[in-house]
């Protein structure tokens, strides 16, 4: 399988140097040691992401990465495959819930369109046109997307990945949309983590207990039908989808340019497994937003040993849970820049 070469881009270590001084500075600041609690740990570790002592999230780049799901013909979603081609059109209006955050947060945001069943404005602003197919196959019965199909999904992923480095971005953030996706990511994270149905398979945009009874049928299908103990690109070909791949690509693509990530919900967290599987050496450059209330999240998030910022019951997608939790990684960078020292204030240390 020919893959592109920015799939097997060397990633860095995040500098360990400035971990240890900002770790340092932490210890002088005017609080008791540890009382920030994991706001210092981000402080820390940005400053290691970022190789600097001043640690700052000033510019945010946001891709949503959007394609249809041909396993919709099994009736899995409440929605019709039709919305994810609308919605693309919502973000570029600016009407999505993305939309509303990343204006709110200054960032900048693109949405890749990989490939819809209904047709898609071509002169949409802000939609990149990625497009690879009008959406995957149908995994319950064949592979979803061929190698060169995967291949070009993630080439798609490094690409953003290269936007947002070229416009000077502090941090990545990469949404999914796409009718049908939970179905994928957790068969996917069925077969990674050795997980039945049963276990991962939830209600995505709001299916009834029957209906994620037969998702879960439909899943075990899949899983059947294309084997479990297989390696992470094989399985991303059989039961991915595109944004999940370009997800993927664009995480290797970020950490190997050395821009760090913050991780959605349950879909991007499947992409990060899938990910970090095969490349260990990104699970440092990754920081997990929030906790999705599909139930399936928990698992794969304890696979990856992340430990989420927020838990808003939020199950949207589109990047909108690692958007909200933006504002505590810029709370942590401003106190580590700006509080003054005990020896500034002239405040008695400990004991
Ligand atoms: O990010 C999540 O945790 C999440 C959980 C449930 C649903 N979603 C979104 O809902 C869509 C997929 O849901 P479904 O039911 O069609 O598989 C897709 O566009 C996702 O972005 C997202
Ligand atoms: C309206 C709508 C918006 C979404 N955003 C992400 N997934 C979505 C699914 C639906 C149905």
């Amino acid at each position: 399988m020919t893959l592109p070469a920015s799939w097997t881009a060397p990633i860095a270590e995040p500098d360990h140097q400035r971990m240890l001084q900002a770790r340092t500075r932490q210890g002088v600041l005017t609080k008791p040691p540890g009382s920030l609690g994991r706001l210092e740990e981000l402080a820390i570790t940005l400053s290691g992401q970022l190789g600097t002592d001043q640690p700052a999230i000033d510019r945010v780049h946001i891709a949503v990465f959007a394609g249809d799901h041909g396993v919709c013909a099994e009736g899995i979603s409440a929605f019709p495959q039709t919305v994810t081609a609308q919605m693309i059109a919502n973000f570029a209006h600016g009407g999505a819930a993305i939309s509303v955050l990343a204006r709110q947060l200054g960032a900048t945001l693109e949405v890749v369109n990989l490939g819809t069943v209904a047709e898609v404005d071509p002169g949409l602003a802000g939609v990149v046109d990625d497009v690879i197919m009008p959406g995957t196959r149908n995994l319950a019965i064949e592979p979803a997307m061929a190698h060169e199909q995967l291949a070009a999904a993630l080439a798609a992923g490094d690409r953003a990945a290269a936007r947002a480095a070229a416009a000077g971005a502090q941090l990545f953030i990469g949404g999914d949309m796409g009718i049908g996706n939970t179905t994928s990511a957790a068969a996917l994270a069925c077969a990674l983590l050795d997980r039945s149905p049963t276990e991962l398979a939830g209600p995505g945009t709001g299916l009834s207990a029957a209906g994620v009874s037969h998702k879960a049928a439909v899943i075990e299908r899949a899983l059947v039908r294309h084997g479990t103990g297989r390696d992470p690109v094989d399985l991303l070909a059989s039961l991915g989808g595109l944004e999940i791949a370009a997800l993927a690509g664009a995480f290797v693509g970020a950490a190997s340019r050395g821009i760090p990530v913050l991780v959605d919900g349950f879909i991007v967290s499947v992409a990060a497994l899938v990910a970090t599987r095969q490349h260990p050496a990104l699970r440092p450059w990754l920081h997990f937003g929030h906790q999705s209330a599909e139930p399936g999240h928990r698992s794969v998030l304890a696979a990856l040993d992340a430990h989420p910022l927020l838990q808003l019951d939020m199950r949207l997608g589109e990047g909108s849970g690692a958007a909200t939790a933006v504002p505590l990684l810029r709370a942590a960078c401003a106190l580590h820049n700006q509080m003054a020292s005990f020896a500034q204030a002239g405040i008695d240390g400990s004991a």
